[in-house]
């Protein structure tokens, strides 16, 4: 992937992308990575962005809104690692991981906003590839999205 980083972005874009004000936590081991957005929103189950990380990612960043829940972990490293398995670039999940130190070993970029050891369950439930939005930003399947040391962009309107 060619060098990029959101700062210098969004001086040149300006308006044209959104940027992301909610504090994530850069837990994977690429800081900085950007695709295709992919879409699941979830509430503390898991199964269904286990389900479409095991399918092929083709470089493209997997968007989790999981409502911003700090109760239970939505990804851990056996999951990351399907990610890595199968070409994700990254995982954003506006939630909590666990295995933060595995996950940091992994080849995949990894945000959250922080972890918690107990696991969500696996029921299916959630949509995908559905429009998602939190901190400020709408994510749209197809759009783009930057993240890195200093934050997320994606492009496209609010
Ligand atoms: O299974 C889970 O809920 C998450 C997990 O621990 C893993 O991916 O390793």
């Amino acid at each position: 992937m060619a060098a990029f980083s959101t700062a210098d972005l969004v001086d040149e874009l300006g308006d044209a992308v959104q940027s992301v004000s909610l504090q994530f936590q850069n837990i994977g081991g690429h800081p900085r990575f950007s695709g295709p957005i992919r879409t699941v929103r979830c509430h503390r189950d898991n199964a269904l962005l286990k389900a479409i990380l095991s399918t092929p990612g083709d470089g493209a960043v997997l968007v989790v809104d999981g409502g911003g829940s700090l109760e239970s972990a939505l990804v851990g490293d056996l999951i990351a690692a399907l990610g890595v398995e199968h070409g994700w670039a990254g995982i954003i999940v506006n939630g909590v991981i666990r295995d933060r130190v595995a996950i940091g070993g992994l080849p995949i970029g990894v945000k959250a906003l922080g972890s918690n050891p107990r696991k969500s369950s696996k029921t299916g439930a959630g949509e995908a590839d559905v429009v998602v939005s939190f901190g400020g930003a709408t994510f749209r399947p197809g759009a783009t999205v930057w993240s890195d040391e200093d934050g997320i962009l994606t492009d496209g309107e609010v």
